[in-house]
């Protein structure tokens, strides 16, 4: 809890002096006064998250965390929880779709073994197991309050690991889990104070009788549960998930760090609306990416106060939107370092 607890005081607002000198430069960079919309705000969290007005994008990784789930025996996924494990050895191989677009990005994938059912021994996995699957949440609660904080500290290790220790400058996340729609719709529902019915989706791809059986499901857990929202850990800790909380914690590593990360689709940002509630000044450190068809995920985006960049129609997850719209960002930091200004190129200002 310790870790926790330093984490989150370290976490402070962005820095307004290089965000005012980020803003002042590219005001005179030749081109009509924020005619580049969202690059140039971006250009600007970048300044204010890193401190310099003159951001730089080296290094870049996704962490994709997996983890299995008790309420996988409910029939709420049209797949079986084995696949969690087969796409952790796809991952490995470099076969999964996050693996081409983390290419295409030229990012590095981290995968990590936060409570898969099984024990995995593959080459580069990072094993931060906690336990081997979350418990059923329809009749328990998915794991411990000690879990959870055991879950987000891992999260918050790795983050510092890979920004102090490995250089990487700006991180995303992703996650594979057969069944993780399930606890990242009833965190929704319980920190959203939204009907089970409006932010349920079919995740994988169930049918109408999947999709009623899974609304029950999730009904069912916040019932016997009764998790506290004004206690984010005891939301996790009760319909929650260890990949889900790993992430959380991974974003608020990043955010005690002063990186960038890039939330991908609906499953990492329930992690990131965990993250929020935890240490709301997070949500400053964070970039969305896509705009997730899961149904639920553009009421997390309001309640985190993001909106996507991307509409592709994607429900994938993996963070394959995460890994794209780096693209984005560090185009948006290529804007603000390598444009001329109307004095340097003798263009005719406003
Ligand atoms: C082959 C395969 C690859 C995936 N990659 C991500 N997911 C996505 O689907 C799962 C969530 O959906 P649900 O809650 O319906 O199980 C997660 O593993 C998520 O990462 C996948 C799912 C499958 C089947
Ligand atoms: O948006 C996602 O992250 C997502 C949606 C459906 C299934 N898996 C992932």
């Amino acid at each position: 809890m310790d870790l926790l607890k330093r984490t989150i005081s370290s976490i402070v607002p962005l820095n307004t002096e290089a965000m005012q000198q980020a803003q002042v430069r590219l005001d005179i960079l030749t081109k009509p006064l924020g005619s580049l919309g969202r690059l140039e705000s971006i250009a600007k969290q970048l300044a204010g998250i890193t401190g310099n007005p003159r951001p730089q994008i080296s290094k870049k990784c996704v962490v994709v965390m997996a983890g299995d789930h008790g309420v996988a025996s409910e029939g709420v996924s049209a797949f079986p929880s084995e696949v969690t494990y087969q796409m952790v050895a796809n991952f490995i191989r470099g076969g999964a779709g996050i693996n081409v677009l983390a290419r295409h990005s030229n990012a590095d994938v981290f995968v990590v073994d936060m409570g898969v059912a099984v024990d995995i021994d593959l080459p580069g996995v990072i094993n931060r197991k906690i336990d081997y699957g979350t418990r059923n949440m329809v009749i328990e609660p998915a794991m411990t309050y000690e879990q959870a904080v055991k879950a987000l500290e891992a999260g918050v290790e790795i983050a510092k690991d890979l920004i102090k220790n490995q250089g990487y400058t700006l991180l995303a996340t992703g996650e594979m889990g057969i069944a993780n729609t399930t606890p990242s719709s009833a965190l929704l529902a319980v920190f959203g104070g939204l009907k089970v019915e409006d932010v349920c989706g079919r995740g994988t791809g169930i049918d109408e009788a999947g999709l009623k059986n899974k609304q029950n499901a999730i009904r069912k857990a916040i019932e016997v549960n009764q998790p506290n929202v004004n206690d984010p850990i005891d939301v996790l800790a009760k319909v929650g998930g260890y990949e889900i909380a790993g992430l959380a914690g991974l974003i608020l590593g990043a955010a005690a760090n002063k990186t960038p990360i890039i939330i991908d689709g609906f499953i990492s940002s329930a992690a990131a609306l965990i993250a929020q509630r935890i240490a709301p000044l997070s949500v400053e450190y964070m970039i969305p990416s896509h705009a997730s068809e899961e149904p639920g995920h553009k009421m997390i985006l309001e309640l985190l106060g993001l909106k996507p960049m991307l509409l592709l129609n994607m429900r994938l997850g993996e963070g394959t939107g995460a890994a794209l719209a780096m693209h984005i960002v560090e185009g948006a930091c290529k804007i603000i370092n390598e444009m001329a200004t109307f004095a340097d190129a003798g263009v005719t200002g406003p």
